[in-house]
């Protein structure tokens, strides 16, 4: 894989259409009517004025991201209304024995697929209860963020310059405009095509590896948040247009892009809490440096590694956070179209377990790595069944009675 990686094409730098030149002002009024009530609030988050942006350039991170779910879920919406894209690839080999251009996407997608089997072994089998165009989108998608995500966390992470991730972008605008440089990107320059797929969550996602070349302290919530989103936030805005709403669904667009959203936040902060030895010992602290404080910690405690009630009380309240983001996501799962929602439940009730072990390492996570056991692993994904066939509650009154 980290091969591939070096393959990176070079092309001119692009200006990038950054989420944070955007504004809106409406936003906190809204923050509190969004949740499932049915409500559109797309046509007022997007009627900003520039006078906005001058009386109010001060927002939180959570108001400018939520713009991003607001342009992706009017683009899903804008793309729904008009007419259906043609799905059918075209499979037959040309006569002098050369493949067509369909028989090289299907190879394309293959290929993507292998990889998810191969980094994702649990993840690939829920994809494989989706449609079968649904399937290869989802595996195409997985590999732009998997590269992605090496270029600074895999082997070669240490020549990564921004200009390279510079550089990945511009073959990011090349792909969504159907000049793709490898299989990999052919496969995705297809899927773009085909599902109302946003340009923005993936290069905030590119933007998340920017800040993780530059940035190794968060100063609070909002900053980590920010973070958040940029490289776990972005998977759930890329993979939604894909997965599909079910057509029964009765809630506003947008809140289920905002519970997605809250999954990909809640994977995150759980990935960040379970990792907390392994980051300090990369000389990275990636918990809010003001909450710390107020807990009478420093980074220093978090070197030394020591668990004392002090850091289990701090680990406390992380832990209830990520565990409301993880209720806030629940609400969407039952949204999504039926055969979308095993894979989504899997990774919610696993992902969500790995908060219950560190409990149960009594918050050492300095030195133990918290892991949900093969058994564990193994009822969850019949459960997770079970809650995407019936929904979580009725599952719950037919366990609990
Ligand atoms: C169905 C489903 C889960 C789809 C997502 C598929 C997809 C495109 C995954 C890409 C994942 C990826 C490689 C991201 C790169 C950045 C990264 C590594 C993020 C972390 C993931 C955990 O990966 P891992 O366990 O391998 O971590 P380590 O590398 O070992 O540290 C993240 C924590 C992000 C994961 C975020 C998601 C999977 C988003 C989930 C949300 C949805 C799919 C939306 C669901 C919809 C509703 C309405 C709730």
């Amino acid at each position: 894989m980290s091969s591939l990686l070096l393959r990176m094409s070079f092309g001119p730098i692009e200006d990038t259409n950054s989420l944070l030149g955007f504004a809106c002002k409406s936003h906190i009024i809204e923050r509190t009517q969004r949740r499932f009530k049915g409500v559109t609030f797309a046509n007022k988050a997007f009627a900003l004025s520039s006078a906005a942006v001058v009386a109010n350039p001060i927002r939180s991170s959570e108001e400018k991201v939520y713009e991003v779910v607001l342009k992706q879920a009017a683009l899903v919406k804008e793309r729904s209304r008009d007419a259906k894209v043609a799905l059918d690839l075209d499979t037959k080999p040309v006569e002098n024995g050369e493949f067509s251009n369909g028989d090289l996407l299907n190879v394309a997608y293959d290929r993507c697929g292998e990889v998810c089997a191969e980094y994702a072994k649990t993840f690939y089998l829920g994809t494989r209860l989706m449609t079968e165009e649904r399937q290869k989108a989802i595996w195409a998608i997985y590999v732009w963020c998997r590269r992605t995500d090496e270029l600074v966390d895999g082997p070669n992470a240490s020549y990564i310059t921004p200009s390279a991730l510079d550089r990945w972008e511009q073959r990011l605008n090349d792909v969504f405009q159907g000049r793709p440089f490898d299989m990999y990107d052919a496969a995705l320059s297809d899927t773009v095509t085909r599902y109302p797929v946003d340009i923005q969550p993936f290069k905030d996602m590119i933007e998340g590896m920017r800040m993780d070349l530059r940035k190794s302290r968060y100063n609070n919530f909002d900053e980590l948040y920010l973070y958040c989103y940029y490289v776990a936030g972005t998977v759930a805005l890329m993979s939604v247009p894909v997965m599909g709403i079910a057509p029964e669904s009765k809630v506003s667009t947008e809140s289920i892009y905002n519970a997605a959203l809250a999954l990909g936040i809640a994977n995150q902060l759980t990935n960040i809490l379970r990792d907390v030895g392994e980051d300090a010992r990369r000389g990275r602290v990636y918990l809010p440096q003001d909450e710390l404080a107020k807990a009478g910690l420093s980074d220093e405690d978090i070197f030394s590694g020591q668990v004392t009630d002090k850091w289990r009380s701090f680990m406390k309240g992380q832990i209830k956070r990520a565990r409301k983001f993880f209720d806030e996501a629940e609400e969407g799962v039952t949204q999504l179209d039926a055969a979308s929602r095993w894979p989504v439940w899997s990774s919610l009730l696993l992902y969500r377990q790995i908060l219950d072990a560190i409990e149960a390492n009594d918050y050492n996570n300095f030195t133990k790595r918290a892991y949900v056991g093969k058994a564990k692993k193994l009822l969850s994904l019949p459960a997770a069944y079970g809650i995407a066939l019936i929904g979580p509650q009725k599952l719950s009154k037919m366990v609990l009675g």
